[in-house]
């Protein structure tokens, strides 16, 4: 059984795969306490792997995204393989301090100060940017395919994009779900 807040249907709000239409699960409870997390994550029901891959396979979308919470604390080989088998592309958002399925087909590592990094691979970095001072520079030594600077809740975007233009190996990622009014 795996704990699940919320199951639902949406488009990728964020980095690099906006706009492409996925199931989004999203598993209960977090290994940390980011002062600002946007998501209530705590309550949850507890699954079979039957019931999710029931509720999944009801969307016609080829893309599920493994969010929370923390993904990684509740997620295997197994799940991802079933995934797999029902034609899936797996991405996962993570915190990138739990090891994960090597099978998994997309990494959104958003690392947070104080969480050791366990990831072993990653596609794309995607940092909360919460205001100057915070040190993202150290983020650019992952190796990664991309790098988002994402602002806190849609409420600094001005002194991100200004951050960017100074340090252009970054990319604007905005939380394109909260400006449309979608889940
Ligand atoms: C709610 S977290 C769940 C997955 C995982 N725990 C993590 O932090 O990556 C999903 C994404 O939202 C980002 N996020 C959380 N709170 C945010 C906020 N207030 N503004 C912008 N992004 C936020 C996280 O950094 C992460 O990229
Ligand atoms: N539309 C939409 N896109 C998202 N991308 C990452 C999300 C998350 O909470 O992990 C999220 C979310 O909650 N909604
Ligand atoms: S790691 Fe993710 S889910 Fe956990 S508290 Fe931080 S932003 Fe929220
Ligand atoms: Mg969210």
């Amino acid at each position: 059984m795996r704990k699940i807040n919320e199951l639902f249907y949406s488009l990728q709000g964020e980095g690099f795969h906006m706009g492409t239409p996925a199931v989004f699960i999203r598993f209960s409870g977090c290994n940390l306490k980011c002062d600002f997390c946007d998501t209530r994550h705590e309550s949850g029901t507890l699954m079979t792997d039957e019931e999710l891959l029931e509720r999944v396979s009801a969307f016609p979308c080829r893309m599920v995204i493994l969010t929370g919470g923390e993904p990684g604390l509740w997620i295997d080989d197994d799940l991802v393989e079933k995934l797999h088998a029902l034609g899936k592309y797996v991405a996962i958002e993570t915190n990138g301090t739990c090891v994960l399925p090597e099978a998994i087909d997309w990494v959104t590592c958003s690392p947070k100060q104080g969480g050791k990094l366990n990831v072993k691979r990653i596609d794309e970095v995607k940092v909360v940017y919460t205001g100057a001072g915070q040190d993202v520079e150290s983020y650019l030594a992952l190796p990664a395919l991309h790098y988002f600077l994402q602002p806190c809740s849609c409420s600094n975007t001005e002194e991100v994009i200004a951050y960017i233009k100074a340090h252009p190996q970054w990319r604007l990622s905005l939380q394109t779900h909260k400006l449309i009014h979608i889940p």
